[in-house]
């Protein structure tokens, strides 16, 4: 399996944007690296983080991400950002643990970190363990994921 992974930041997120979108494209999982911004020296450089949020949001739905990776100061705000998008589930997680649960038990679509929270290895290790998960959609968790968009469909 390979995945197709948008990648956005906003200033506050942009150096470690960088290095992890580096690993991506070094990575043999990943067909395709998607960088949706903001970019060093460009007149992007301060989009506030909903935009890049929303925007990798509509790539998941679109298809034309498998998967999205975003960072800004804290994670929160392009996690809630992302979320905003019907059928994309997003989650800040800064341990293994919950990198592992944000797949296997929430089918998330989108992982956000914290620039200002994680150190940046610990962050490439999180994104390098979080691409080994894939949710299995006859596990006792797809039926509760379920029930999120049955609410969305309301
Ligand atoms: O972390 C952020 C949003 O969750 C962002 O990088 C900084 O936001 P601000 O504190 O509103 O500038």
């Amino acid at each position: 399996m390979t995945y197709r992974i948008a990648i956005g930041c906003d200033d506050a997120g942009l150096d470690y944007k960088e290095r992890l979108a580096a690993d991506l494209r070094a990575d043999p999982r990943v067909s395709e690296v998607i960088d949706l911004g903001v970019h060093r020296d460009a007149a992007d450089v301060h989009r506030p983080y909903p935009e890049i949020g929303l925007a990798a949001g509509e790539a998941v739905r679109a298809g034309t991400a498998d998967r999205a990776v975003l960072v800004c100061g804290t994670g929160i705000g392009m996690a809630l950002s992302a979320n905003k998008v019907p059928g994309v589930r997003a989650t800040t997680a800064h341990d293994s643990y919950s990198v592992e649960r944000s797949v296997l038990s929430n089918n998330c679509q989108v992982l956000t970190v914290g620039q200002r929270v994680v150190g940046l290895e610990l962050a490439r290790r999180l994104v390098r363990e979080w691409l080994g998960y894939e949710f299995d959609h006859r596990s006792p968790s797809a039926a509760k994921v379920e029930l999120i968009a049955e609410y969305e469909r309301c």
